[in-house]
């Protein structure tokens, strides 16, 4: 007598085999057909060719996400060496041999299958706005010498041309709200302060600002379905190299044969000749007649004169719009937190003072405690830093303060809204990036569809379903599961 397990019939046997190949199969086909693709990149490169230097930025972003914030990140940079191109004016060829070793570098860094679809920028900022002031014609030389050169790398060269100075400072702007994602999440903006070599930049989005008053500071933007009517205004001659500029002139109008200067530290002792002081279209009209051909600069490390000489470069005497920066520039109520960028955030690193929290008091306390330590001191603790950078940053920090706080009206209250930062998640702040993902269309006008569901929510639900189909396969078998009778079967 045998037992017969209705299990074992062969259609019962057949279903279930049937059954596990199907779910098998459906999570299979759901695992593989919604995997991400292995991970492809696209890349694009922009050339920043300031007013001290030109450097090189690479940007890659997943291939198949080209409309997504938040993807394009900052994978490698390359300084170039030398001065930057405007320097070239009278050898404009060597402006374009000076890119070569960036470029190799990244020919190195960029997939090669990629070269030929990697769009390459080059952006010129206040350096050439200053010599197209003086020269177009070197400064047009200097634009073909640099295209030519660019026009033989193997990447695609999209040209080289002269950003304005509202470009700059908008696009400076989109790079800090873009890594921040704060424009696809619609957030309150961060505003943004670059201080360069030849000009400084100040955006920011004010609720009392329509761009009514002043039509030509005012940006609008729309991305990802939120419009914004972006406030910017650039400063030429007020990066921190004109600037220091500006002030030597300001000491120099007699055309003396030394002078002490409160901004350097005392001891320091350097002979400058006028014709290069004076060799700026920022100051070129103010060069004394009958001045020598040098004069010695001496330190004296006097911080509150400091501030005085600096002040005195700033205009605040007529505004005819309802605010004012300085120089009779329109400005609207400052609002938000800002990021403070390029030599906003060398210089303050330098003098540890990026702590925004420490109050404005202290900062200058601080500063001025450093500006009145002896040149020779200084040179001992900072052995590693180059002279030119160690010699100007007690003018430097005072330029600063005296910009954000006389300049741009931050006050005690406002201060600790600015952080001096270099790096957003990896990527310099400035405003190659801004630049790059406007021309490559990357911030879409609306907000982009998303999925409905992320791959992993897709996948749970198909094994989800699956498994219950299953579950109730079985349950439609109930005619053959074995009885609960103690009646054994006999055959
Ligand atoms: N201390 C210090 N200063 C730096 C460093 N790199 C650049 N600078 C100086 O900081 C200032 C601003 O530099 P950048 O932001 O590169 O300015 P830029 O692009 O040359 O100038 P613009 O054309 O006006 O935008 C210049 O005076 C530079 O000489 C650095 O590593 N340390």
């Amino acid at each position: 007598m045998k037992e017969k397990n209705p299990w074992h019939t062969p259609v019962t046997i057949i279903i279930t085999v049937i059954g596990v190949i199907a779910i098998v199969a459906l999570v299979t086909v759901a695992v593989l057909q919604n995997r991400p693709l292995t991970q492809k990149y696209k890349y694009g490169i922009v050339l920043d060719a300031g007013s001290s230097h030109t450097a090189l930025y690479i940007y890659q972003w997943p291939a198949e996400k080209d409309n997504n914030t938040g993807r394009v990140e900052q994978t490698h940079s390359c300084k170039v060496k030398g001065p930057g191109i405007s320097s070239y004016a009278s050898e404009p060829w060597k402006a374009g041999e000076s890119l070569k070793d960036c470029i190799e570098d990244a020919k190195r860094r960029v997939p090669e299958k990629r070269h030929d679809e990697t769009p390459l920028y080059l952006g010129a900022t206040a350096g050439m706005r200053l010599l197209s002031i003086e020269d177009s014609s070197a400064s047009n030389k200097v634009f073909q010498a640099v295209e030519q050169s660019l026009q033989k790398s193997p990447f695609s060269f999209q040209g080289a041309r002269l950003l304005s100075g509202q470009e700059e400072g908008a696009f400076g702007w989109v790079t800090v709200n873009y890594l921040d994602d704060r424009l696809k999440q619609g957030l309150e903006t961060t505003g943004a302060l670059d201080l360069g070599g030849a000009s400084t930049q100040i955006s920011f989005v004010s609720n009392n600002y329509d761009g009514s008053e002043s039509p030509k500071n005012s940006v609008t933007f729309r991305l990802y379905g939120n419009d914004y009517n972006l406030y910017t205004n650039s400063f030429l001659c007020y990066g921190k190299d004109q600037a220091l500029r500006l002030t030597l002139a300001q000491q120099t109008q007699s055309g003396p044969r030394s002078i002490l200067d409160p901004c350097f530290h005392p001891g320091y002792n350097e002979t400058v000749t006028y014709s290069d002081l004076y060799d700026s279209p920022c100051v070129s009209d103010r060069k004394p007649q009958g001045a020598p051909v040098t004069f010695t600069h001496l330190g004296q490390g006097n911080s509150s004169q400091c501030q005085d000489v600096v002040k005195s470069i700033f205009n605040f005497t007529h505004c005819r719009y309802t605010q004012c920066s300085f120089n009779g520039v329109f400005q609207p109520l400052l609002q938000g937190p800002f990021g403070a960028f390029s030599a906003y955030y060398f210089v303050m690193n330098f003098l540890n003072l990026t702590d925004t929290s420490i109050p404005l008091e202290v900062v200058r306390k601080r500063l001025s405690i450093y500006c009145e330590t002896p040149w020779d001191q200084i040179k001992q603790r900072h052995p590693d830093v180059k002279l030119k950078y160690l010699a100007e940053y007690c003018f430097s920090g005072t330029y600063i303060l005296t910009l954000l706080t006389k300049g741009y009206n931050f006050t005690s209250e406002s201060y600790p809204n600015i952080k001096f930062i270099k790096k957003i998640k990896g990527s310099d702040a400035g405003w190659t990036l801004g630049y790059m993902l406007n021309l490559t269309n990357m911030i879409p006008a609306e907000a982009p569809d998303s999925p409905l569901l992320p791959h992993s929510g897709y996948v749970s639900i198909v094994t989800v379903i699956t498994v219950l189909l299953f579950v109730l396969l079985i349950f439609s078998l109930r005619p053959f599961w074995p009885r609960c009778s103690k009646q054994p079967q006999i055959i």
